[in-house]
């Protein structure tokens, strides 16, 4: 067996929030179980406020839990919080690690000290990541001035320039164009392939988990409600994709396709969004029985979305 890198046993975190004149405790997170091994890539998933973010931040240190304990690397996040940072690399997708008045290359090279990197390792990985990351052309630009793909890109090698074992992502791809998001997953698979490195995630887009993470956990009110591949989840509620169409003209809500549940209506009727199960009809069976009633413009078939499977899972569940 190989060796784990996250072991969670009863993890927990209880908050205590002003409520008017009392105070109240909110949960969380509730008793987590669970264990990543190295060279996993896991997405860990699940609506907002489902305790995601707090998990994270136990097992980097950043949260002391409330009930029961995280192992992170071998080690225990909040005594041993220096030695984990050589460990672990982590990007939240929402917050800046960089020096935001200096140019890229200057980060780096102050992470590169504060990692204490030999001036050879320095200058390797940095070229790895410059090459990789595609970052050469703006190096040299102040962070602020950097568009949100390139800074993330650049946020990404800033947790990764000490080749840690670990890197938790936390929303990394959110706002992100598709061309972007698509070089940030080849690189983190190549990472992943080259290095070893353990990859954990939380994101609410299908596409990181489906192109990155071989296993799913799904976290509902702080408790682990699903864990295993994304396509045993996904058939646990039959995944849904979504038929957008474009027509020709205002038409009345495209009601009663069959195998279709019809999701909504936009610019009077104009584009309208059909949901159909993958396992039951195809794109194209759905898409002649729209024609037959109104001329198709343009059309475009959406991934089942993260949501869409977490709200699925979640409603069968109460
Ligand atoms: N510092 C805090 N004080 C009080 N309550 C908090 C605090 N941090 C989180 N919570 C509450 O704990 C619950 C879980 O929050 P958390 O941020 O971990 O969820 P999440 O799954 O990461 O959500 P999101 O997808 O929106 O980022 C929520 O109900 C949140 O309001």
């Amino acid at each position: 067996m190989s060796e784990p890198v996250i072991v969670m046993e009863g993890l927990g975190r209880d908050f205590k929030v002003r409520d008017g004149l009392t105070r109240r405790t909110v949960t969380a997170v509730g008793a987590l179980d669970a264990r990543i091994d190295a060279g996993e890539a896991v997405g860990y998933i699940g609506a907002n406020g489902a305790g995601k973010s707090t998990t994270i931040k136990m097992l980097t240190g950043i949260l002391v839990p409330t009930r029961g304990s995280a192992t992170t690397c071998g080690l225990r996040p909040v005594p041993d919080r220096r030695r984990l940072a050589r460990e672990v690399g982590v990007v939240f997708g929402q917050r800046s690690q960089l020096w935001w008045d200096l140019p890229v290359r200057e980060s780096f090279r102050i992470l590169a000290a504060i990692h204490g990197l030999g001036a050879t390792q320095e200058t390797e990985r940095t070229d790895e990541l410059v090459e990789r990351l595609e970052l050469e052309e703006f190096l040299g630009t102040p962070v602020r001035q950097l568009s949100l793909g390139q800074r993330m890109r650049a946020e990404v090698a800033a947790a990764l320039l000490h080749s840690p074992r670990l890197v938790i992502l936390d929303e990394p791809t959110i706002g992100l164009d598709v061309l972007s998001k698509q070089r940030l997953r080849e690189f983190l698979v190549a990472e992943r392939r080259t290095h070893g490195t353990t990859l954990v995630l939380t994101t609410h887009d299908m596409g990181d988990v489906e192109r990155l993470c071989d296993r799913v956990l799904l976290v509902d009110r702080g408790s682990l409600v699903w864990d295993g591949t994304l396509t045993g989840l996904s058939r646990t509620v039959g995944a849904r994709r979504v038929l957008v169409v474009d027509l020709v003209e205002s038409t009345p809500d495209l009601l009663g396709i069959p195998d279709t549940e019809h999701l909504g209506s936009e610019g009077g009727g104009l584009r309208q969004r059909l949901a159909f199960d993958a396992e039951h009809t195809t794109a194209a069976k759905v898409l002649a029985a729209v024609s037959e009633r109104v001329e198709v413009l343009d059309l475009a078939v959406e991934e089942p979305d993260v949501e869409d499977v977490v709200r699925r899972v979640y409603a069968s569940r109460r």
